[in-house]
This record gives C-alpha cells, sequence and structure tokens, in this order.
C-alpha cells in the first residue's frame, strides 16, 4: 500500500516499531523558504533557478499565486525545480484571481504582492483560510495606499487589492501572526516611498521574518531592520534547505522511541527557527549533535517534562505535546495563545485529543500542560491540520492501537510524512 497523503485510507493504523529506529533521512523542501523564495522570484524580472522545492498543497498554492500575477514557470516536480521568469507587478494590467487554498503564508505574502499591481486583484482561499485574521494586513495596505475591498466579512478573505501602494511609514500588531509583516517586507522594495514598519504589539515567530530578510537578501535585497528602501529584486539561483518543522516529528521519534535519527540538510547554518525544537528534545533528555548541515537526535530511555515558552517555534508544539506524553513529568508550554487562529485551534485541539486517549492535558489561558499517563488505544481526530496528523502519529510507534483519521491533511506540508514515518 502507497502511504503518500494521495493514497492515504480516511482511517490509518499506525504500527508501533518493531526496534527502535537507527536511521538517515532529508526532509523535503522548507515550505515556509519555498514560498518566500517564489515570491521573490516572481518579483525579480529576469529568470530565477530554485532548487529543493517542496510540493505540496501550500506551494502548489503560492505556485498559483505568481502564475496568476504574471510570472513565468517551469515546473520539475521529479527533479524539486522550478524555473521562474519575473516580472515588475507595478506595469501589469488586467484584474486577476487567486486561490491560496489553505496557505497562511500564501494568502499573506501574495496580497501585498498583488496590491503593487495598478489592477485589480482577489485574494481568496478555502473556508479554513477564510476564517483566520487578515485585517491587520488589510489595515496597514490601506495606509499605505492600496484600495483594498471587503469582498465578504471585513477583516477577512476574500478581499479585491488594487495598487500603486505609496508607502512610507505604517503601524502594525506583532503579536497575531508574523506573516503580515513578512509579506510587507518582501513588497516594501517594491513601493514608491520604500516601506517603514512600526509594531506596535510583541513580534511572534520571530525566526520567520529573519528568514523572510535572509531570503530577500539572497535576491539582492537589504533590510535595515524593519525598514526597506525602494529597490530591485535580482534574479538568482537559490537553494532550498529541508523544512525544520517537519524534522521535528522524525527527532521526536528518535527521543519517543529511544532510536536514533539523522535529518541531512538541517543544523546549525539553517534559516528556520524550528530547528532550535532539537534543543527542547535535548532538555527533556534525549543526546543531541549538531552539524553545520544535520542534527543527529539519540533517544536515551529518558524524558523529562519541561517549561517552554514556545512564541518563537510554535509549528513544533503539537510536536512537543506527543514527546510530553512519554515523559516522567509535566510539560507545560507558553507563550502560544495565537495558534488557536491557525488551521484550527490548536490549544485546544491538541489537548481534547491526548484527553481522548487518557492522558490529564489541559488548556492555560496561553499554552497547555500535558501530564504523561497511560495512553489508550485511541482514533484520533485530525481537524483538518496537517500538525495534528503528524504529532499524534507519533503516539502510535510506540503505544498499539493508535488510528489517525483523515490523514490526507498531511498533504497541506509534508505528503510524503508517512512514507518516511515508515522508513523508521
Ligand atoms: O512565515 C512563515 O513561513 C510562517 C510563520 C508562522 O506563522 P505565524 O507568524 O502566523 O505564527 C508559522 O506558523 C507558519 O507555519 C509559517
Ligand atoms: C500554520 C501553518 O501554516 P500557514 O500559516 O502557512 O497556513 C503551519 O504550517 O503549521
Amino acid at each position: 500500500m502507497s502511504l503518500h497523503a494521495d493514497d492515504l485510507p480516511d482511517v490509518l493504523a499506525v504500527a508501533p516499531l518493531t526496534a527502535p529506529p537507527d536511521v538517515s533521512l532529508r526532509p523535503p523542501g522548507s515550505k515556509s523558504i519555498t514560498n518566500r523564495a517564489l515570491i521573490c522570484a516572481a518579483l525579480a524580472p529576469g529568470r530565477s533557478t530554485l532548487t529543493g522545492m517542496l510540493f505540496a498543497n501550500d506551494t502548489h498554492a503560492m505556485l498559483g499565486a505568481v502564475r496568476a500575477l504574471g510570472a513565468g514557470l517551469t515546473v520539475d516536480e521529479s527533479a524539486k525545480t522550478v524555473l521562474v521568469d519575473g516580472i515588475d507587478p507595478r506595469e501589469a494590467s488586467g484584474e486577476v484571481h487567486i486561490d491560496a487554498r489553505q496557505s497562511g503564508t500564501t494568502g499573506r505574502f501574495i496580497l501585498p504582492a498583488a496590491a503593487l499591481r495598478p489592477a485589480r486583484g482577489v485574494v481568496d482561499g478555502d473556508p479554513q483560510l477564510r476564517a483566520r485574521p487578515f485585517g491587520p494586513l488589510v489595515d496597514a495596505l490601506r495606509e499605505l495606499g492600496a484600495t483594498i475591498e471587503d469582498l465578504d466579512r471585513p477583516g477577512y478573505l476574500p478581499v479585491a487589492a488594487t495598487g500603486p501602494v505609496a508607502g512610507g511609514k505604517v503601524a502594525l500588531p506583532g503579536h497575531i501572526s508574523s506573516q503580515y509583516l513578512s509579506g510587507l517586507l518582501m513588497a516594501g522594495p517594491l513601493m514608491a516611498d520604500g516601506l517603514t514598519v512600526e509594531l506596535t504589539s510583541p513580534l511572534v515567530s520571530v525566526p520567520y521574518v529573519e528568514s523572510t530578510t535572509a531570503v530577500m537578501a539572497a535576491f539582492g535585497v537589504a533590510a535595515d531592520g524593519l525598514t526597506v528602501a525602494p529597490q530591485t529584486y535580482r534574479p538568482t539561483e537559490y537553494a532550498i534547505e529541508p523544512d525544520a518543522s517537519a524534522a521535528s516529528y522524525l527527532l521526536a521519534a528518535a527521543a519517543i522511541t529511544g532510536g536514533r535519527v539523522t535529518v541531512e540538510g538541517l543544523g546549525t547554518r539553517s534559516l528556520q527557527g524550528d530547528v532550535r525544537f532539537a534543543d527542547l528534545l535535548e532538555q527533556m533528555g534525549a543526546r543531541v549533535e549538531r552539524g553545520a548541515d544535520r542534527i543527529t537526535v539519540t533517544g536515551t530511555g529518558e524524558l523529562h517534562g519541561i517549561t517552554v515558552d514556545m512564541a518563537d517555534i510554535s509549528d513544533t508544539a503539537q510536536t512537543l505535546a506527543a514527546v510530553a506524553a512519554f515523559a516522567d513529568s509535566p510539560t507545560v508550554v507558553t507563550g502560544i495563545d495565537f495558534i488557536r487562529r491557525k488551521e484550527t485551534d490548536r490549544i485546544a485541539a491538541i489537548v481534547t485529543e491526548l484527553r481522548r486517549a487518557g492522558l490529564d492535558a489541559t488548556e492555560d489561558v496561553d499554552g497547555f500542560t500535558v501530564r504523561p499517563g497511560r495512553i489508550a488505544p485511541t482514533d484520533f481526530e485530525t481537524y483538518d491540520d496537517h500538525r495534528m496528523a503528524m504529532s499524534l502519529a507519533l503516539l502510535g510507534l510506540r503505544v498499539p492501537g493508535i488510528r489517525i483519521r483523515h490523514p490526507r491533511c498531511v498533504s497541506k506540508t509534508y505528503p510524503t510524512y508517512f512514507e518516511d514515518l515508515a522508513r523508521l
């Protein structure tokens, strides 16, 4: 049976490992870096070559989005490569329609880029994305000179954007999502007056903004803090690193099962904050070796609960919850109230599912607590959230009778997840 997302059944049984794993894996390309590179390449007149691409629902959304803006694409999925012929959106004409599907990064990065066009661009998405907040980004773009029409509820998709965007100084809250800031920064160099963002509340997911400016720099655009002067993107050859959030599941598997897993292509040189998930496994008792481009986690048989603020690396909070279920003391995760507005309310979802398995887990104001205990055979709900499916499947590596309902949701960022899990 194929374990690719397209072929998965409605309910997937996870078989416990018969021996601890000892494997080396290269996770697929980073969703976050792929979608940044696609935006920067699309805004760089000339041909860019992107290698190590992730092909998953979120990046297909971005491919469709930049194609709608007029970028030329030559896609070679088997070689994980895309040639992008970039455009200057300020010279575009004609109304365009963009479907961001379920992808927060696509929706929040393409809206500022679409607003640079002096013609109408409609941005919409799946019902799940329509339920996620866009208000701060819409307000900021209006402030910067764009015309944004609410096509349904104010502050939510669908919206229609018409440029130009004059640019200048704008106030933006940081506590809901960092994606608004990343999207504005990437469009910044094409605003006539440049862009300066002043944050009005503490920024979550900070490392993602650092990766934004790093990818912009690779395409020849310099940011000075949260200021970007008018500049031109330069086409380039860009190698996308593997996905660090995807790697969290593989590394967690080693910690949970007392095995050894090496992820290739990620290490101390990574642009992604989520590589720091390995630090948490180390604090819990696993052994971690770090190279420039590889991380190895070895389970020691000991796992202790920790208290940790995960505001910088919240995509790995559900992974940590799964590991915490096997620890010898409680784990408390704080700083992540904003993950209630991701694919689902992730705090409520993870707590509900761990309780379904018999664990004593509780919601806190800005996070959750997991108290380890006996884990019962359970059919887990996944809420159309890829990270619920991928995290909860980890419990099945040790506990018999774990089944994942609607596992195809992993196609959002990691269509080959269950194939990689089987390699353990
Ligand atoms: O910029 C990015 O690539 C991302 C930023 C984070 O979102 P928030 O900034 O909304 O927390 C993260 O959860 C998401 O998966 C990817
Ligand atoms: C929150 C996520 O994605 P996005 O915001 O890009 O939809 C995620 O991948 O966990």
